[in-house]
């Protein structure tokens, strides 16, 4: 998979793309990604602009049309697969691991990460991206609304993850919507904490047991909106695709 971020601070990706899981699904060829710098396709040369004040007034500066689209249709370009076009935004469709799913089958995805007060409206009129959200709170920008959807999707693809740390079993991975045990590792006690005597036993069945009524316990505790009984759809935002 190829992930083309476009962005007007590619160094804020710099030290994300060293960690490891990334760094190694890289170095073996799952995926790559590509880093653009907005202020590259801005036609004032001299200052780099590539914002303005909102017409109408309002607080501040929002990021212009002319350049964006360029530069989506250049990065687009540059490669024979068509990417995907994602805008982050907190008007956007809320990411969850059911979209991650999707997300992952694609070969190409170009994240489009805003700053100030966003795009100019035509920019999503004109290129007609998916709009995906983070969460309900307001971040500065779409970086780390792009390293997430990185995060949630690299770890999904064939081969990043090894056997024993499959994301099959994760919560929310593949319909799984149970939180998941508690987990311990050495020491066997710790200031006087010690380990559950069942994962102790060797007595696997009594594990899985003791594991499964974990999860249930604390899903109805803390999530009780992911039991079966009151799951509701994650409706898709209008311009999602279906
Ligand atoms: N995804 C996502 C997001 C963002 C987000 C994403 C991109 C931009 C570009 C600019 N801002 C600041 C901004 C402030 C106020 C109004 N509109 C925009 C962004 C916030 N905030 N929260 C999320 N879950």
């Amino acid at each position: 998979m190829r992930f083309d971020v476009v962005t007007l601070f590619p160094a804020i990706f710099d030290g994300y793309l060293t960690q490891s899981l990334l760094d190694k699904a890289i170095v073996r060829g799952l995926v790559e990604i590509q880093r653009h710098n907005l202020r590259d396709w801005a036609e004032d040369t001299p200052h780099r602009k590539v914002d303005d004040r909102p017409f109408g007034g309002g607080p501040g500066m929002l990021l212009q049309v002319e350049p964006t689209v360029t530069c989506v249709r250049d990065v687009d370009a540059m490669c024979d697969v068509p990417a995907r076009k994602i805008l982050l935004t907190p008007q956007g469709r809320r990411l969850d691991q059911r979209l991650a799913e999707d997300l992952a089958t694609s070969d190409r995805i170009m994240l489009m990460c805003g700053r100030y007060e966003g795009f100019d409206q035509r920019v999503l009129d004109i290129l007609q991206p998916e709009e995906i959200s983070i969460g309900d709170f307001v971040l500065n920008g779409g970086e780390v609304a792009a390293m997430t959807i990185i995060d949630a999707v690299v770890r999904l693809l064939p081969g990043v993850l090894g056997d024993e740390q499959s994301s099959l079993d994760d919560s929310f991975s593949r319909g799984n919507r149970m939180l998941e045990f508690p987990q311990y590792t050495r020491p066997r006690e710790f200031e006087g904490h010690t380990v559950p005597d069942v994962l102790l036993s060797g007595d696997h069945a009594a594990i899985a047991k003791w594991r499964a009524e974990q999860s249930r316990v604390k899903t109805i505790d803390r999530r009780r909106d992911l039991l079966p009984e009151n799951s509701k759809p994650n409706h898709e935002h209008p311009n999602q695709r279906s």
